[in-house]
């Protein structure tokens, strides 16, 4: 299953903010959309998922193609249609950095994950227990599904609503800045939830009829190139274009484009910021761990990993803990 984004463009008031991008995301494949603030990465974002502001115009097309098991809408150009209008077959979920833009206050995390899953097709009681596999899924247990945002640590609300995306089974999740508010271990969480659930090994995401080509793909719209890392290609975007793009490692390690150099250098600098400022703060901390995320070697899960008395730019010290604590 592959999602083609094809001369993708959006305009306000005349003003053409995402110009002709092209994109290829294949079930089970991370893509991190990197790029200075103002690049047009949300415009992008909110076209794909069918969420534009009024105003905004797109035009270019938005198709799925199935050679596996074909959908009678495959092909239909999503970019006409609002989210609410587009083929079940064709969902596309958007997880975006403030979870309160998709959870409901007052509801259940395990109620809100039911209900989309019973209007993704599941029966009553199919729907109660997907919504509890799913919650689990994403490291949140039947005690947490019985809560409501409020009672959740930040990290648990954005799984929340990585649960609540994958409960209306879809064809790619756009994942836009979701880390943004979160610690460094909620982050490293919240990633590792992420490259799990779009794993071509993943099982059963749309269900146990359901086979691994059926895992989702992700674009991660990101500023932190460390998290663009968890993704397997990088596509870099400035002033609406799509400048350079590659796998995660050749364009992270080699950029070519000023755009990407400027962004790998200030990444670089800000590792060395942190790392200063915590060999001075280092006194005042007795043990902090740090999760790592990895890419995993060909054929290998990627994850993460704790490193355990490390401190780094960012990392909670003991005296703060980290949410959800
Ligand atoms: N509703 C809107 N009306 C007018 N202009 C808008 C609107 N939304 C975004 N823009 C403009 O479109 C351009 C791209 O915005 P966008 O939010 O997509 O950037 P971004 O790459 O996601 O930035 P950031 O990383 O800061 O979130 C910016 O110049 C922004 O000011």
């Amino acid at each position: 299953m592959t999602v083609i984004v094809e001369d993708l463009s959006v305009s306000i008031a005349g003003r053409r903010l995402v110009d002709g991008v092209g994109l290829t995301l294949t079930s089970g494949e991370r893509t991190a959309l990197v790029g200075a603030s103002g690049a047009g990465k949300s415009l992008a974002c909110a076209a794909l998922a069918g969420t534009l502001p009024p105003g905004a115009t797109a035009t270019g097309r938005l198709t799925v193609r199935r050679t596996d098991r074909p959908e009678p809408d495959d092909g239909v150009n999503l970019l006409d249609l609002p989210a609410a209008r587009r083929p079940s077959s064709s969902r596309i979920a958007l997880v975006q950095q403030d979870p309160s833009t998709s959870l409901h206050p007052l509801e259940t995390v395990g109620t809100q994950v039911a209900a989309a899953a019973r209007a993704a097709g599941a029966s009553r009681d199919g729907a109660r227990s997907r919504a509890l596999e799913l919650l689990e899924r994403v490291g949140l247990d039947a005690d947490l599904a019985a809560r409501v945002p409020a009672r959740l640590s930040g990290g648990q609300r954005q799984r929340a609503a990585v649960a609540l995306a994958l409960a209306c089974e879809p064809v790619l999740i756009v994942a836009d800045e979701p880390t943004t508010a979160l610690d460094v271990v909620a982050r490293a969480e919240l990633l590792a939830v992420l490259v799990e659930v779009t794993s071509p090994w993943s099982d059963s995401v749309g269900g146990a009829d359901k086979g691994a080509a059926d895992a989702p793909a992700l674009l991660l719209v990101t500023h932190d190139l460390p998290a663009a890392g968890t993704c397997e290609r990088v596509v870099v975007l400035d002033e609406g274009q799509v400048v350079e793009s590659g796998d995660s490692r050749s364009v992270l390690t080699r950029p070519l484009h000023e755009v990407t150099r400027a962004m790998c250098e200030a990444a670089r600098e800000e590792s060395l910021a942190g790392a200063l400022a915590a060999i001075e703060s280092r006194a005042a901390v007795d043990d902090c761990a740090l999760c790592e995320i990895t890419q995993g070697e060909s054929g290998r899960r990627p994850g993460y990993m704790p490193r355990s008395r490390v401190l780094a730019a960012g990392a909670p010290s003991s005296a703060q803990g980290r949410h959800g604590e």
